[in-house]
């Protein structure tokens, strides 16, 4: 037997957890050797596409070994994931935005082949693919020809293990036997080292790998080269193999439940190869699982450029660099996603920022004449709008109802009290006080207008004093509150509440834009299987992350120059 590619033992692999657990693949043993081909059969959800995820080291296994190209899949510097697997997956796993030449570009960089390597190997790829010119987006192609791009992905870099899933569903008869003719010359070349797993609905296709593996229900019934299973078997479809197989482990299955009811005992189908009667399933398995499995970890790891794990330069620039084509190719997004933050900065500004004005506010006067209608006439009727009020009752009522923000009440002995109070202090007492003073009932349910309105009425107020204290040719001044407001340290004279609020609200803009959009692009990417592809390609997902965090700091530079420009020169905001 050849050099082990790829060997599985006693694999276990589950999805959920307690009540939804899904066991996938059962005590599964595979062996692919170097040079050959392998072609996985089984029906649909027999656990094909986990076995190889679980090889290119993208799924985690609950128990048992998995030793892919001489060392386990995941090894720090092992190439697997890396350059050392070439994955096509069951879905197309492309990006619509990008050319065919940019796709194979941006593999090829992940793969650290050099711009003349892309080059040749995409002119090979395109001919030998039968796939249009390397200028066509992808998403113009058709579905056959997107499985072409995406086989062309896998082949790039001439790996050392080939791993396709499906590839020749919806290619044509022709172009299918090309693709076999393609893989068996790369098999066959002198010493070659290169081993393919392929998975395939059409059983007979696999006549020409050199080994194919039965699968049923996470396990392989089977494993043997096709002659030999159609010798073994003697029947010359490897179909019929297959379906007797099924009916056998059926059986198999059904007897044992039959047992487990009486004394629980372990399912016995075993896998059988030509050294085994294929009558007698419950023979021994294949000799190799008894070898250590530590004896088929041969590599060691090459010296990483980067020992302690640290993101790639190049890697995050390649990623950096499809971002970028895929916001030039989606223009009107990329102009959306500028304008955005300026659009609401606008409307924060015109609808929320500015001072409240045209409040309602409810007017008792009790007085018939005096200084209460000189107070009332003084309130800023910008920001209040007087609704005048006979009665109290119904006054403290159209707050009740929501139609006034408050009350203001003036006494019956408004002007007499405070004539009094400024001028014959030693006679005042809190009668007089309370007299004096106008009475206020707010809805202070919006802090930001109860602000307003204190400020507003207090202003009034002491413009009323003033005025008050000329008449009686008084200082004016007297009637100010004993405290100076002195020119502040920051800020105005007149802080608003817009200049306040606005540095973060243009923060939380650009940053919730930036992670949602960052969020968005690692959704779409993971649903249609293009995350996965580059993972598996040798890209980490903290190498991915930074090329977002980088494509998104150039979005915020624009972003916030634009929303700086609206806000400091459009609407004043300092
Ligand atoms: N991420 C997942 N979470 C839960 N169950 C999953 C997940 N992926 C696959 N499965 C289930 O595991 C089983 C095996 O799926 P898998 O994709 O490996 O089958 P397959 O043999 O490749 O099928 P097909 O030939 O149709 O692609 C199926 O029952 C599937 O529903």
């Amino acid at each position: 037997m050849g050099e082990v590619a790829v060997l599985t033992r006693h694999l276990y692999k589950s999805y959920g957890k307690k009540k939804t657990k899904l066991e996938v693949l059962k005590d599964l043993d595979m062996t692919v050797t170097r040079g050959t081909i392998y072609g996985l059969l089984g029906p649909s959800g027999c656990g094909k596409t986990t076995l190889l995820r679980c090889i290119v080291g993208r799924l985690q296994v609950d128990s048992g070994n998995v030793i892919v190209l001489g060392n386990k899949p995941g090894t720090r510097g092992h190439g697997v994931p890396g350059s050392l697997v070439g994955y096509m997956p069951q879905e197309i796993a492309l990006f619509n935005k990008m050319t065919i030449g940019e796709t194979l570009s941006y593999f090829g960089r992940i793969h650290r082949m050099s711009s003349s390597e892309r080059k040749s190997r995409t002119e090979f790829l395109l001919q030998f693919l039968t796939l249009p010119e390397a200028s066509r987006l992808v998403e113009n192609l058709s579905g056959g020809q997107k499985r072409r791009v995406s086989l062309a992905v896998a082949l790039l870099q001439e790996p050392e293990l080939l791993i396709l899933d499906e590839p020749t569903v919806g290619v044509d008869p022709t172009l299918r036997e090309r693709i076999w003719e393609h893989l068996l010359r790369i098999t066959r070349q002198l010493n070659s080292r290169t081993a393919i797993i392929i998975t395939t609905h059409y059983i007979e296709e696999a006549r020409q790998a050199d080994k194919v593996g039965l699968m049923r229900n996470g396990r392989l019934l089977a494993e043997d080269s096709p002659n030999t299973l159609m010798n073994l078997y003697k029947e010359d479809s490897l179909e019929t193999i297959f379906l007797k197989l099924c009916h056998a482990d059926q059986n198999t299955l059904n007897m044992n439940l039959k047992d487990e009811n009486q004394q629980p005992k372990k399912p016995q189908m075993k896998m059988v190869n030509s050294t085994q009667d294929p009558v007698m399933e419950t023979t021994p398995l294949l000799q190799q699982r008894s070898q250590n499995i530590e004896d088929y970890i041969q590599n060691s790891p090459e010296k990483c450029q980067f020992p302690f794990g640290l993101p790639s330069p190049r890697n995050i620039f390649t990623q950096f660099l499809k971002n970028i084509t895929f916001m030039k190719r989606n223009i009107g997004f990329l102009l959306f996603q500028f304008i955005l933050p300026s659009i609401q900065i606008i409307l924060f500004c015109v609808c929320i920022g500015n001072a409240p004005y045209g409040l309602k506010m409810a007017i008792v006067n009790n007085e018939t004449q005096g200084l209460g209608e000189l107070f009332i006439r003084e309130l800023d009727n910008n920001t209040i709008e007087k609704v005048l009020y006979k009665d109290m009752n119904a006054a403290l009522d159209s707050v009740r109802h929501g139609e006034c923000w408050g009350v203001i009440g003036i006494g019956q002995n408004f002007t007499q009290d405070l004539i009094l109070r400024f001028t014959n202090i030693s006679a005042v007492d809190n009668k007089t006080i309370e007299g004096s003073s106008v009475q206020l009932y707010l809805d202070t349910t919006n802090q930001q207008i109860t602000l307003q309105l204190q400020e507003t009425i207090t202003n009034s107020f002491q413009v009323f004093t003033e005025m008050l204290l000329k008449t009686f040719n008084q200082n004016p001044n007297l009637g100010q509150l004993p405290i100076k407001f002195n020119d502040p340290i920051y800020g105005s004279r007149d802080p608003n509440f817009r200049n306040f609020i606005a540095p973060g609200i243009i923060l939380s803009i650009t940053f919730f834009m930036a992670t949602g959009l960052t969020t968005l692009s690692f959704v779409i990417e993971k649903k249609e299987g293009l995350l996965d592809r580059s993972l598996t390609a040798g890209m980490s997902a903290f190498e991915i992350l930074l090329a977002h965090v980088f494509t998104q700091l150039f979005v915020l530079i624009v972003q916030v120059t634009l929303v700086m420009v609206f806000a400091l020169a459009v609407f004043e905001n300092h």
